[in-house]
Order: structure tokens, then C-alpha cells, then sequence
């Protein structure tokens, strides 16, 4: 029976699972998070063990519950958020997986996506999905399954396997096998979903091969999931989204033209375009922001590789600091005269060039070129990438008068970069009170569905902004520095 006021997020990572305990009043109060091993069986192959992200999920989940000296019965639901696009394929009746989890970041299936686009599918899969033809998504990732794990095709065709993306393994694992449902935003990630239409696309199954009884009820984000037993007592599963998403929803980017920028080990920013799905013609992706009541709300989306990894590399790769936060003293002490740009493209570069064999540069090196001149480039490409995806999302949506950038993620913590995102854009960026708003989104996704928390429009209402960075350069200095950067991009594509 679902007790007082608590809300149980999981948020499911890329390189770590999280539960996190919030209180009636939406205040984190408890947390414990694990890391999990990353499998790379081959070049460009990135794998994970389901078993790892169940068993660390289940754990800190347990791990903040005790922490928070909370109960399964003090529970009112739960909400969960994921790493997107990872895929599993599980046996129906054991819920045992055929194979390791293809994480979002794997490549394997280049090869068959670039012989889909040579057969003319890009198209379709643009107008009907919003996305591109990429190894990214879901889509190529469960045909790899089918085609390469031996009796995988003969036992799907046969009714006896499910697909799922982490938040619908998650729900079948916590429900033991009687739930084989999906989120909406998670749906338009597999690049097997209509996001017009809200139904998985016939169309595209068949060039795929894919037999449709594999894949998982698509539901809204607040809504029934099912139930676990499995925390001490019988607790609802009530809200699911895509950690992208949910950091929207966390930041409540509700109405059109409100966007959120999340700068983690990457940056990936949503601009909320209403009902309408507005279709990229500058390679940005256009996918489900959220869906309540039946209703869909759409977003343009554009994701960065490297973000606070060029300032992981500055500490581990190059060693000229010992913590990420040094970076804010050395920036603003770095030499005037020099005007170093850092081209971070260490695994490519993502929107909206989608350029995958570009490796990263620095221009402007002298003999006094030091830590501090790599720090200021470091920070500044952060900032010069994301004007890249306004640029972008500008350009497809001009009617939109975008005015909010709201920023969460662990480098939004650092002052001096916020400072000069605001300056390269021209716009203020607005911070929030706690970054960890991907969990928030999760949760309120279940506890607005519990009866416990806010609607929309009063989880909006109590959004505050923990500081305000105003832009305070001029549009001259503005558009210099940036027309270096296409210049210094443009470069390092042509090498
Ligand atoms: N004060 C800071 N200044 C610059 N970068 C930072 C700062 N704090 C954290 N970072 C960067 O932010 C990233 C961590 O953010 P986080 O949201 O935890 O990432 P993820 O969830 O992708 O692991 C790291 O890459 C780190 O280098
Ligand atoms: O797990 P994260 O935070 O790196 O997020 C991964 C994204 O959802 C991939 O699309």
C-alpha cells in the first residue's frame, strides 16, 4: 500500500547508477550511487552487463532507502530516468538477457547504417522518427542482436524474446516479468517509433526486420507501470523518461522556446518546440520532450561528445590540473594577448556537424602558451559548441524568440564558464538551485502522478534561479570570437 510522501528515483547512467530519496517537499535527502565496469570488446564496441546495471540499480536503491531511514511502505512511487538508446534483448520467460547491453556510445553497426542510407532509408527515417540514420539509436543496435546472436532471429519470430531500452529492463526486472512497458521519450530514441503518430512504425520494423512482438507498450511519462515488491513492500512504478528529457522536465522547461543545456561528460541541450515537431535542417534531432495525458510535447535536440571531458583530459591526459574547479582560477589568468581555440573533437564531433572521424586541434599556440591559455580554450569550446547548437536550433525554428537557457550538469558549477556561455550567446544563462535535476524530473514525474507533488504548472512556478549569468561583452567581441571558432572548426574538419 503506498504510504505518506516519499519519492524513490533511480536514475540509471551511462557509468553509474543512482537512487535518490526525496521528501514530500521535493528535497533530495538521501542518496547512494554505484559505478559499474564498461566492457569494450572491440574497437568502437562499448557493452555492459545487464546484471551490473540491475543489481547496481536495485543496490542503491536499498542503499538510499536505508539512508533516508525510509521504508518501501513510506513510499508513494517511483520515478525512473536512464542512460537512452542502450539496448537489451531478454528472454521472455527467464528475463534472461541473450547478450550484453549495446550502450548509446557503440559504433558497431556504422558499417549497416551506411548501407541503410545507400538503400534510400535515411528519409523515412528522418520524417517519421526525427532522427538520423545513425549507430546512436536503438534501431541497428537490435537488428545487430538478431542477426549475429545465434537463434536470436528464429526465437523472436517465435514470440519468445523482448526488447528494451534500460528504463523498460529496469521496469521488467522490478515488476519480475509482468510489465513490458516503455516511456514515450525512451520510444523515440530506438528510431523504430513514429513520433507523430505515437506508435512504433511498421515501415521501419520491416526494412529492419524487426518482428513487432518484441517491442514494449509505449505509455505517457506519469502513469502506471506497475508495481515492485522487491524494496520490502509493494511500491508503484508511476514516472519514466530519458535522462535528457527528464532534466528538461527537472528544470521545467514546459513551455515552447524554454531550453536546458546539461554539461556533464558531454552537453546535451533540448529546446521544447510545444506540440509542434519542428523537423532539423541542420542535423539537430527532433524527439518526444515529454508526453502526459496522451499529449506530446517535442524538442529539438543537440548533443555534444565532449564537454567536462576536455577538462577531464586537461587533469588526466595532460596533467596540468589536479581538479576540475582549478580551471575557474587558471581561466581568467590566462595571457590576453593570446587567443587560443581548442577544437575538442577527441571522438568527432557531434551536432550539428556529425562528423566522426574529425580529431580535436588548438590554434594559436606560442612559446608562452601555458595551463592557464589551456584551461580559457578548454572552458571557452564549451561554450563556443553549445552557440554552435543555438545557431542551429535558431536557423530551424527562426520564429522562436528564445530568451531561456536554463543549465544543469556537473561543469554548470563552474562560474567562469557560465559567465562566458552567456557572453558567446548574447543571452543570460539562469542556474538553478541543485544540479541534479534529471533525478527531480524522474521524481516529479511520480509524484505528481502519486497526488503527491505540484502539477505543472506549480513544479514551474517554485523553479528558482540560483544565480543569473548576464552577458556583459558586446556583440562585436561576440561575433569575432565566434567566427574564429567556424574558422577554427572548419579547419580541423579539412585535416
Ligand atoms: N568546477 C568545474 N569546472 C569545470 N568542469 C567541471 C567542474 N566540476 C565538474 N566539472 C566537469 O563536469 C563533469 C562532471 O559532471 P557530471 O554531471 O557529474 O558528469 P557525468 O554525469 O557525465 O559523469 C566532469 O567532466 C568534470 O570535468
Ligand atoms: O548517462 P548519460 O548521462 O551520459 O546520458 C546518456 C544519454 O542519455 C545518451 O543519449
Amino acid at each position: 500500500m503506498a504510504g505518506s510522501g516519499y519519492i524513490l528515483a533511480l536514475d540509471q547512467g551511462t557509468t553509474s547508477s543512482r537512487g535518490i530519496v526525496f521528501d514530500a517537499a521535493m528535497r533530495p535527502i538521501a542518496q547512494a550511487q554505484e559505478e559499474f565496469p564498461q566492457h569494450f570488446p572491440d574497437s568502437g564496441w562499448v557493452e555492459h552487463a545487464p546484471d551490473d546495471l540491475w543489481q547496481t540499480t536495485l543496490r542503491s536503491a536499498q542503499a538510499a532507502l536505508m539512508q533516508a531511514g525510509v521504508t518501501a511502505a513510506e513510499l508513494a512511487g517511483i520515478g525512473i530516468t536512464n542512460q537512452r538508446e542502450t539496448t537489451l534483448l531478454w528472454d521472455a520467460d527467464t528475463g534472461v538477457c541473450l547478450y550484453n547491453a549495446i550502450v548509446w556510445q557503440d559504433r558497431r553497426t556504422a558499417a549497416l547504417c551506411r548501407r541503410l542510407r545507400d538503400e534510400g532509408l535515411e528519409p523515412l527515417i528522418r520524417r517519421q522518427t526525427g532522427l538520423l540514420l545513425d549507430p546512436y539509436f536503438s534501431g541497428t543496435k537490435l537488428k545487430w542482436l538478431l542477426d549475429n546472436v545465434p537463434g536470436a532471429r528464429d526465437r523472436a519470430e517465435a514470440g519468445k524474446l523482448r526488447f528494451g531500452t534500460v528504463d523498460c529492463y529496469l521496469i521488467w526486472k522490478l515488476t519480475e516479468g509482468r510489465v513490458h512497458a516503455t516511456d514515450a521519450t525512451n520510444a523515440a530514441r530506438t528510431m523504430l517509433y513514429d513520433i507523430h503518430r505515437g506508435d512504433w512504425s511498421d515501415d521501419i520494423c520491416a526494412a529492419l526486420d524487426i518482428p513487432r512482438s518484441l517491442l514494449p507498450e509505449v505509455r505517457d511519462c506519469a502513469g502506471s507501470f506497475g508495481d515492485t515488491t522487491l524494496l520490502g513492500g509493494s511500491v508503484p512504478i508511476l514516472g519514466v523518461a530519458g535522462d535528457q528529457q527528464a532534466a528538461a522536465i527537472g528544470q521545467a522547461c514546459f513551455t515552447p522556446g524554454m531550453m536546458k543545456s546539461t554539461y556533464g561528460t558531454g552537453c546535451f541541450a533540448l529546446l521544447n518546440t510545444g506540440d509542434r515537431a519542428v523537423q532539423s535542417q541542420n542535423r539537430l534531432l527532433t524527439t518526444v520532450a515529454y508526453q502526459l495525458n496522451g499529449q506530446r510535447s517535442y524538442a529539438l535536440e543537440g548533443a555534444i561528445f565532449i564537454a567536462g571531458a576536455v577538462v577531464q583530459w586537461l587533469r588526466d591526459g595532460l596533467g596540468l590540473i589536479q581538479r576540475a574547479d582549478q580551471t575557474g582560477d587558471l581561466a581568467p589568468a590566462a595571457d590576453a594577448a593570446q587567443d587560443l581555440v581548442m577544437v575538442p573533437a577527441f571522438t568527432g564531433l557531434g551536432a550539428p556537424y556529425w562528423s566522426p572521424d574529425t580529431r580535436g586541434a588548438v590554434f594559436g599556440l606560442t612559446r608562452n602558451s601555458g595551463p592557464a591559455e589551456f584551461a580559457r580554450a578548454a572552458l571557452e569550446s564549451v561554450g563556443l559548441q553549445t552557440r554552435d547548437l543555438l545557431e542551429a536550433m535558431q536557423a530551424d525554428w527562426p520564429e522562436c524568440d528564445q530568451t531561456v537557457l536554463r543549465v544543469d550538469g556537473g561543469m554548470a558549477a563552474s562560474d567562469w564558464t557560465m559567465q562566458f556561455l552567456a557572453d558567446i550567446l548574447g543571452a543570460p544563462v539562469d542556474r538553478p538551485h541543485g544540479l541534479e535535476t534529471t533525478a527531480l524530473g524522474a521524481a516529479w514525474l511520480a509524484g505528481m502522478q502519486a497526488g503527491i507533488y505540484p502539477d505543472q504548472a506549480g513544479f514551474a512556478a517554485r523553479w528558482a534561479a540560483e544565480r543569473r549569468f548576464a552577458p556583459v561583452r558586446d556583440a562585436a567581441w561576440r561575433d569575432a570570437k565566434y567566427a574564429r571558432w567556424k574558422r577554427a572548426v572548419a579547419a580541423t574538419m579539412s585535416v
